[in-house]
């Protein structure tokens, strides 16, 4: 086994402590540009682990829910103030752990940020409604109720916003939490605990276990003391907490995956199209839930935009994330680098047509990272795989169409329906669009990802269990509404 230094081994958070894990059980973190490179020593928690969290957060739900809501606020402007200084550190080892580039992963940490300040801010908005009650001496209104302990199950992909916008409205309405963040990115995890434990937010309200999904993941929607949980992943796994949750009666939040269109009508701008394709579709190479997948064009613009996107795509520097010439990183782990070589397989036995990329870079210096060049396949047809199934890579299927009523009908022809856009200059084209698109986030002229923190976020049909996150939407799963009538 390697050595590790002591400063690169993380621990289990709980009752406000951390908990190394022994020498020999520690698991590592690697570098997924270099694998050979450790960023860190994780825990292999066990079930006794998460018992502890899930008593340190039941043990200190009274005290935080009856601390008043701008009392919890301070405590997120702090965390917001202690991740502000530490800004870059996090985001270079969001970069060194899963891969994005170093500008993206500080635009994700200053998102975090933003995060905590809005809900920090939300514990002095109005919770409730007075409504008239039929007796006129008799007062009724309705208030919030936290919903007691929440766990929280955390992807890789968005290692800081993702947590961050279920722990910070999560905290601000009441409940105390165990978080699962996925083992792929524990260290950056490791270090957003940190912040709010340098805050000193009282012990047992965020407790943090690093594991397994099948243990620690499946034990936190099991477990009969966690009254909500929410989970970000894939549609399998998220079905498994869903029904783990439903089966003791617990509430659960599920944000899943996407398969999503972006339209080009004849009449869009050709230039601004082929900018949104790249940056909705490529960016974080492409490990997005909005990220576009399926690029629908009309036929009377398909030779020309193609053409634009094909050199575009062409010029995209590969490459370690730290570097500043690197546009776009490797695949944040083994199993993503797997899946994506595998869809590109698909696409060519499926007989469509690879235009760029479908290949792994042969520069000396990428080969031990999980690097692929970023992908076109054309003559996409709605019954392919890789029209269909969520690939999460570097990777754009161009369909083409011949109406703008085929464009909707091609956008539709999914069972996800996360994010969708259209490029068009018709107001008519958009309106239908908005009408029309089965998607819980309709763009008109903007890319398909990148979500703003203060509006709801989630999907319909197979991407979410149909509830909201993020905004105000928020606390409709982290409380409960009581109705109050008092009659004098
Ligand atoms: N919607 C999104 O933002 C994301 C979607 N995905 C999709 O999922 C695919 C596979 O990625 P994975 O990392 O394997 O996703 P995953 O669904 O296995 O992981 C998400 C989280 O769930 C946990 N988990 C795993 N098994 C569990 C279980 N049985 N019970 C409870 N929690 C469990 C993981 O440890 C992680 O914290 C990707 O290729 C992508 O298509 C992955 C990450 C994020
Ligand atoms: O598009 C974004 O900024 C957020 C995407 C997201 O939430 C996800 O990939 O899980």
């Amino acid at each position: 086994m390697m050595t590790k230094a002591t400063e690169q081994v993380y621990g289990n958070y709980y009752n406000g402590a951390w908990y190394m894990p022994q020498q020999d059980a520690a698991q590592k973190s690697i570098n997924p540009a270099h694998r050979n490179e450790v960023v860190g020593w994780l825990p292999q928690a066990t079930s006794d682990d998460l018992e502890e969290a899930v008593q340190s957060a039941v043990n200190a739900k009274q005290a935080w829910r009856k601390l008043a809501g701008v009392e919890r606020g301070n405590y997120l402007f702090k965390v917001a103030n202690i991740l502000e200084a530490r800004l870059d550190e996090v985001a270079e080892t969001m970069t060194r752990e899963m891969g994005k580039t170093f500008p993206e992963a500080k635009g994700e940490t200053s998102r975090g940020i933003a995060i905590l300040r809005y809900y920090a801010g939300e514990g002095m908005r109005k919770v409730g409604d007075v409504i008239p009650a039929s007796d006129a001496e008799a007062l009724m209104f309705t208030t919030r109720t936290p919903l007691g302990v929440v766990g929280v199950i955390s992807p890789w992909n968005f290692p800081v916003a993702i947590p961050i916008w279920k722990i910070a409205p999560a905290l601000i309405y009441g409940n105390t939490i165990v978080w699962k963040p996925a083992t792929e990115t524990g260290v950056t995890a490791a270090k957003i605990m940190e912040c709010f434990h340098d805050a000193m937010l009282p012990a047992g309200v965020l407790n943090m276990v690093i594991g397994s999904g099948a243990t620690i993941g499946q034990g936190i929607a099991e477990h009969r003391q966690i009254d909500g949980v929410s989970f970000t992943g894939s549609n399998n796994v998220g079905k498994q907490v869903g029904q783990a949750a439903l089966a003791r009666g617990a509430k659960y939040q599920l944000e899943m995956g996407g398969k999503n269109p972006i339209i080009i009508a004849n009449d869009a701008d050709i230039d601004l199209a082929v900018e949104a394709t790249i940056s909705g579709g490529l960016k974080s190479t492409g490990q997005k839930c909005t990220a576009t997948s399926k690029v629908i064009v009309e036929k009377g613009i398909y030779d020309e935009f193609k053409q634009k996107l094909v050199e575009k795509v062409e010029q995209l520097k590969v490459g370690d994330g730290m570097d500043a010439t690197t546009w776009l990183g490797p695949c944040a782990n083994e199993n993503q680098h797997k899946t994506v070589l595998h869809y590109i397989e698909q696409g060519k036995k499926e007989g469509a047509t690879l235009l760029v990329g479908g290949v792994v870079p042969t520069d000396e210096s990428l080969q031990d990272g999980f690097f692929v060049q970023p992908t076109i396949f054309e003559h996409v047809t709605l019954d392919m795989k890789i029209a269909k199934e969520e690939i999460f890579g570097p990777f754009l299927a161009l369909i083409r169409v011949a109406s703008f009523d085929e464009a909707i009908q091609a956008a539709n022809d999914s069972e996800f329906g996360l994010s969708a856009s259209i490029y068009t200059q018709n107001i008519s084209r958009m309106l239908s669009f908005i009408h029309d698109m089965e998607a819980g986030m309709v763009r008109v002229n903007a890319e398909t990802a990148g979500v703003e923190l203060q509006a709801p976020f989630g999907g319909m049909k197979q991407s979410s269990s149909h509830s909201r996150e993020q905004g105000q939407a928020a606390i409709e799963f982290y409380t409960a509404i009581k109705t109050v009538y008092i009659k004098g």
